[in-house]
């Protein structure tokens, strides 16, 4: 899915009206419908619950008034709110107009703000994506007072104050929302960390906007979700052999951290690699001949930690960083490497860390390697800590170009920003595997794609983050978050793959 700014969503608004020679007061109807259907089936309120919809002068209002309207006509207690403004949207005076007279409206007064008991529910029209300013005054007091009650807050389309694509001071009056239900694409403020306090569990619902608009649609940004992976894996064909899949090489594990080894090597063959060798420092030999029988074991002529790299020739793809610890000598391997690699590179953990320590190595980056930092593993590469998660997406970007990379920022929504400059963001996954060495089960899974030569370096990204969450997923199922170690995730790579993989062609 696209994520459009509001001034492409405006736009998308405009044009789907025109396509469809509809008006924007149907498409409205259909916005608020689309909220009406999901408050029935997700938050299914008794018909004695009191919900109190807190309405703006705009459209968004708009979409309050009409969805009162529907609540109303359908039974439940509805209670109205208005926020008073010289000037309302055309769309919200049809739906003003439209109100049946027995619903109980009125203006807000800063001086008698409502009550709102625990068990109302609360729907937060007051702005959405045409805020432009900070809100101040009368709706900035709103704003304190719904954040106070202990009603169920229901935000539309996003919550009031907050903005859909820029960062703000962080002491802004914005709605604290438990839900959020938009419309048609998700946007930009839902998928970052310092946003996920107001905005709450989100919901995005189609509401009919003109597909073939948001496909000519340049932007930036995508959200990465089940439609956009479906197929990317090319199916194996029959006479397929472990020369297709290619030969992997990883460099990994230092005494004490052989277990990230494991985990990566072991990641890496439920990835699909085609053989896979392992160079561990020689504590690790009998480890990992026991543990990865799959993979082939060289060992380093260090005992604690990897010094060295073999000859790189036979290897269609490097991956370097687990649990590989700092030591001097083994900067100088990963600088070797960096110098002499003419196959995609997969770099994470102390690989990163590394590069971070000694910034110069950085422009020994070949082109299109795959960098999986997480948020500290990214400062230190970049050396300068981010204002806010708007500007940290703004170093990753800075970052990917610079270094002609492919930079991954992990978490929830993990963000993978492209040399090209667009930024893709992950659907998938879980805080269940907020839990040591899931890093270490990417960067095996991630290594397997790159020496996949079917695959682009993007496809291959893509894949291994998604199917890397789905994996989380289709785990967390069966074990529970807390429940969920990183040796899980390893068993669900094959099943989460499988869904990805294209069907083969019929007519
Ligand atoms: N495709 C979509 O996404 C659709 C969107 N619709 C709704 O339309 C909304 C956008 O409507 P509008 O563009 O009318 O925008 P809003 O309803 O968010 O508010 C815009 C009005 O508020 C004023 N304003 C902005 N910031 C302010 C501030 N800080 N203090 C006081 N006033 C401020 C603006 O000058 C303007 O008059 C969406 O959020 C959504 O709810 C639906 O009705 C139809 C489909
Ligand atoms: N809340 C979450 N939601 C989704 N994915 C998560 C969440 N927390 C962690 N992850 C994923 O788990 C992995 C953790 O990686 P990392 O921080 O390197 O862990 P480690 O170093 O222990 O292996 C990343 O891929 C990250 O995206
Ligand atoms: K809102």
């Amino acid at each position: 899915m696209k994520l459009l700014s509001p001034a492409q969503t405006r736009a998308l608004d405009q044009a789907t009206s025109e396509v469809q020679g509809s008006t924007s007061l149907e498409l409205m109807e259909r916005a608020a419908t689309a909220v009406f259907d999901w408050l029935l089936t997700e938050l299914q309120p008794a018909y004695t619950t009191p919900i109190h919809l807190f309405c703006g002068p705009g459209n968004n209002g708009g979409d309050g008034l009409a969805l009162a309207r529907l609540l109303h006509g359908a039974g439940y207690a509805v209670h109205v709110w208005l926020l008073p403004a010289d000037r309302h949207s055309a769309d919200f005076a049809a739906n003003h107009h439209q109100l049946p007279r027995e619903i109980n409206c009125q203006e807000l007064d800063a001086a008698r703000l409502p009550d709102l008991p625990a068990d109302a529910v609360v729907v937060d029209a007051l702005f959405g994506a045409g805020l432009n300013r900070p809100l101040t005054g009368l709706a900035a007091a709103v704003v304190a007072h719904l954040n106070t009650a202990d009603a169920l807050i229901v935000a539309v389309d996003i919550p009031s104050g907050l903005l859909a694509d820029a960062a703000q001071e962080p002491d802004n009056p914005v709605v604290r929302a438990q839900y959020t239900v938009s419309f048609e694409l998700p946007k930009l403020a839902f998928l970052l960390p310092q946003n996920a306090g107001f905005v709450g569990e989100w919901y995005v619902l189609p509401i009919g906007l003109a597909a073939e608009v948001i496909h000519k649609t340049p932007v930036d940004n995508y959200f990465v979700d089940a439609a956009f992976m479906q197929g990317r894996l090319p199916a194996r064909t029959r006479f397929s052999h472990k020369g297709t899949f290619g030969h992997a090489l990883l460099l990994t594990g230092s005494r004490g951290k052989l277990g990230a080894a494991v985990l990566a090597s072991k990641a890496c063959l439920r990835g699909g690699v085609g053989l896979l060798t392992v160079q561990v420092p020689a504590v690790g030999y009998d480890v990992l001949q026991i543990s990865v029988p799959e993979a082939m074991t060289l060992t380093d002529s260090a005992t604690d930690f990897v010094t060295e790299l073999p000859d790189l020739k036979p290897y269609a793809a490097v991956g370097i960083g687990p649990g590989l610890g700092q030591e001097n000598a083994t900067c100088e391997a990963l600088r070797q490497l960096l110098k002499t690699a003419r196959v995609p590179l997969v770099l994470d953990a102390d690989a990163l860390n590394l590069l971070g320590a000694n910034r110069e190595l950085l422009a020994l980056l070949p082109p299109d390697s795959l960098l999986t930092p997480h948020p500290k593993e990214f400062e230190r590469l970049t050396g300068e800590p981010a204002r806010d998660d708007y500007h940290r997406l703004e170093q990753l970007r800075t970052f990917a170009r610079r270094h002609s990379c492919y930079c991954v920022l992990k978490g929830a929504y993990t963000a993978l920003a492209t040399p090209e400059g667009t930024t893709y963001f992950n659907s998938t996954g879980n805080p269940g595997m907020a839990t040591g060495g899931s890093g270490d089960v990417l960067t095996g899974l991630l290594l397997a794609l790159r020496a996949d030569k079917r695959l682009s370096t993007l496809d291959a990204a893509l894949l291994g983050l998604y199917a890397h969450g789905r994996a989380g997923d289709l785990a967390a199922r069966e074990t529970g978050e807390a429940g969920l170690v990183a040796g899980d995730l390893v068993r669900f790579i094959g099943p989460a793959l499988r869904e990805l993989t294209a069907l083969p062609r019929r007519l």
